[in-house]
């Protein structure tokens, strides 16, 4: 494998590489949460990549619809037969951790490369079943779907409805005479639409449907549901089925459509961990209604992490031939620099690599509070589900908002060949931008979290205890900045002290608009773009705080510290600068913090500007994970861009049938 070997690059990474001024390895391990990991990962790695049943024929943008869903589906498929294939398999992926890795943008990607017909079944349909079915369900089900026995995903979204959950229209109406819930699709809105896999692949469903029963409605609620027989493969009588078309990315996920027309299913398929509908019709309420939920709020944690890995690629790629690529002069005479050289050019990349290590923190600390709180329900604790709620939301939101921004300025950091396919960006950013909208579309996710805000500083007015992260909001006090501690405690504390300020200054102002007679929610309405950039505010604040914890607790050379240091330093300067407004409105920092933080920053970018491709290198990614002619470990870009080219279908003959057809009719018109 050529992707990790020193010594095998061009002449400029072989120089860029000599300065790291830290030990790469200790990051790696930092990232993948231990040397053992590391290891693990990168065995898992190499028995995959190996593997010839993985590569594709040609490049899937030669391919069409069809084709590249065959292909990728062909190589899903592999895999779980592989996974399947021994228990020492099994063992080395090592349950969620590896599918996480299988189905994401870690190793998945090189395998499956623009969606994974499967992906669903692994990320939706068996946590779904864990977290919303009861023991015996989970034992019948688990067993069929782990070993791809059957195929499902998680049918929620319809036509006319995403966001608002509680306007779904599929019903659920259960007959006490059949014992059987008939699903139906009332309207052409009440189509599902979008569940990933649903068009072609799976044969099963969790579909979220309103549940009646005696006569009254008790919202939404999770049901298995068979869309395909298990023999023929042929959609079930009462069901209508297929794929949506081609989107922006993420072609091969085959996004279905799907309806009912009073379509039967029996009594045990509804999913009663929460709540139970009795044989006799009887309804049992859950102990929270927002229970039904649980999916999203795993997937919205999953997610974050995969917004990481994501633009850990694209920066790699972006650094790496920044290093390469050399243009303009930038002291006339002299050789032209490579574009790395640039102060503008280390401001667009060395961000991204410190946003990397910013969401990682976080995320890692989310994934705790996630496995915290979901032991706590299951011993009927529900006091921090809306902390959670608001952690996952805020850090979805923020994670996939900078992943995508971040990937698409590592596209334009590589000029024109960025543009093209084999740059690899382009599907990076397609893949990457879904996660806005999908598992709750970001704006949305924003106002979920400004309502835990003004909730909590409500709590706080009212001498209330709040929970962890919302703490600070009892100290609102907008006193301006005294000293010239810069540090990085007082820049968190400067942080908190302009989300503080920000949340008072909404909840004045919808007390403002009540006052005036609004009612509440259209009050809220009319704050709600104010109430956006306060939860922005708070999740960005959060996340520096877990960068700084994060960097303090890790065991780290001192070399290694420094540069790590020096990322955690940059992000917390860069948010303050480009959000200044914020800090200087609130009085959290003065106009002459902000200079000096300026000129600190233009400092840290030329200390960090040497360990620029060592920092991308400690990402540890395998040049068919990055998969990109401007990316590769070895620097060779112009060749690889070139022979890429070559291999284009319409570069197999010299003279393309169209000439024949449209061109050389027009060009020989006059003779
Ligand atoms: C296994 C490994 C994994 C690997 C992962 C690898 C990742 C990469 C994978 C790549 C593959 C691609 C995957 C693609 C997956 C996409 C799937 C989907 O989009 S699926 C479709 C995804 N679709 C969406 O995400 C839809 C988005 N919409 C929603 O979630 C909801 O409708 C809503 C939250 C916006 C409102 O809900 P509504 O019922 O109207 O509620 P109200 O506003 O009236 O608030 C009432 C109270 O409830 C509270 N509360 C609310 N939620 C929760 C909660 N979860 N909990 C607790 N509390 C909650 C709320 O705070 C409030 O409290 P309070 O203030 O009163 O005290
Ligand atoms: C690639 C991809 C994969 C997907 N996979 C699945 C899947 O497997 N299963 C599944 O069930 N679904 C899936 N979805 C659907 C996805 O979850 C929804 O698209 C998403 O939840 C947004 O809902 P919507 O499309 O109805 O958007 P809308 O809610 O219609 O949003 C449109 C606009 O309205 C705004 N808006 C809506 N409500 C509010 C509000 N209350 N306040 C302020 N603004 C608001 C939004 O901010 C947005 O700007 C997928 C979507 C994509 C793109």
């Amino acid at each position: 494998m050529a992707a990790r070997k020193e010594g095998e690059c061009c002449e400029d990474l072989r120089r860029e590489r000599a300065k790291c001024s830290f030990n790469k390895e200790e990051l790696t391990y930092l990232m993948d949460g231990g040397k053992d990991k590391t290891l693990h990962r990168r065995k898992i790695e190499d028995i995959f990549l190996a593997d010839p049943e993985f590569l594709d024929p040609i490049r899937p943008e030669y391919m069409s619809h069809e084709e590249r869903y065959n292909n990728e589906l062909r190589k899903a498929c592999h895999m779980i037969r592989k996974f399947n294939e021994n228990e020492d398999m099994q063992q080395l992926v090592g349950e969620m951790e590896g599918i996480r890795s299988l189905m994401g943008s870690g190793l998945g990607v090189a395998l499956t490369k623009d969606g994974n017909p499967l992906a669903l079944h692994f990320v939706m349909f068996l946590p779904a079943i864990l977290g919303q079915g009861t023991v015996e369900q989970q034992g019948y089900w688990m067993s069929r779907a782990w070993t791809g026995e059957i195929i499902g995903t998680y049918a929620q979204t319809e036509l006319g409805h995403g966001t608002f959950l509680r306007g779904l229209e599929t019903t659920a109406t259960y007959d006490s005479n059949t014992q059987e819930f008939i699903i139906h699709s009332p309207t052409i809105t009440a189509t599902k639409w979008w569940p990933g896999g649903l068009g072609k692949t799976v044969n099963y469903a969790v579909v979220m449907a309103q549940l009646y029963t005696q006569g009254k409605c008790h919202g939404v609620h999770p049901f298995i549901v068979q869309i395909r027989d298990e023999e023929t493969h042929q959609s079930m009588p009462g069901v209508t089925v297929g794929e949506i078309g081609p989107r922006l990315g993420m072609n091969t996920n085959d996004n279905g459509f799907l309806r009912f027309n009073q379509y039967r299913i029996p009594h045990t398929n509804m999913l009663m961990k929460h709540s139970q509908v009795l044989k006799d019709g009887t309804y049992v309420k859950p102990a929270n209604d927002k229970l039904s939920y649980g999916t999203m709020v795993f997937v919205r944690v999953a997610i974050c992490f995969d917004a990481y890995r994501q633009l850990q690629r694209a920066v790699t790629i972006a650094t790496r031939y920044s290093a390469v690529r050399h243009q303009s002069e930038l002291v006339p005479g002299e050789p032209e620099p490579q574009i790395l050289e640039y102060q503008t050019q280390q401001y667009k990349l060395l961000p991204q690599i410190a946003t990397v290590y910013g969401i990682m923190f976080a995320a890692n600390d989310v994934w705790n509070t996630y496995n915290e709180v979901t032991g706590n329900i299951s011993e009927g604790n529900l006091a921090y589900l809306p902390e959670l709620h608001a952690l996952s939301c805020g850090l979805k939101a923020l994670s996939s908002t900078d992943a995508t921004n971040g990937v698409d300025v590592c596209r334009l950091a590589c000029g024109g060949h960025g543009y093209l396919a084999t740059s690899n960006l382009p599907r990076i950013y397609t893949t990457t931008t879904a996660a806005i909208t999908y598992e709750g579309e970001n704006t949305v996710m924003w106002l979920q979290v400004a309502r835990y805000l003004i909730k909590s500083y409500h709590d706080a007015q009212k001498g209330h205890r709040l929970q962890q992260s919302v703490s600070y909001l009892t100290t609102q006090s907008a006193s301006a900045h005294a000293t010239a501690d810069l540090s990085n405690t007082a820049l968190v504390a400067a942080y908190k002290q302009a989300v503080s300020v920000m949340v008072s200054n909404a909840a004045a102002h919808l007390q403002d608009h009540i006052s005036k007679g609004a009612v509440f929610e259209k009050a809220w309405n009319s704050c709600s773009v104010y109430l956006v950039k306060c939860a922005q505010a708070h999740a960005r604040y959060y996340t520096c705080e877990k960068f700084v914890d994060g960097v303090n607790r890790a065991e780290l050379s001192e070399g290694t510290r420094t540069v790590l240091l020096r990322l955690c330093r940059l992000y917390l300067i860069y948010h303050i600068t480009i959000n200044q407004g914020d800090f200087l409105r609130s009085g959290a920092l003065t106009g002459g913090d902000i200079s000096s933080l300026e000129k600190e920053m233009a400092d840290i970018l030329a200390a960090l500007r040497p360990d620029a491709v060592s920092l991308v290198d400690s990402f540890d990614i395998h040049d068919r994970v990055l998969d990109s002619s401007l990316g590769s470990w070895d620097g060779n870009v112009y060749q690889r861009l070139y022979n890429e080219a070559l291999k284009s279908p319409m570069n197999q003959t010299d003279v393309p049938q169209g000439y024949y057809k449209y061109l050389r009719p027009l060009m020989k018109a006059n003779l």
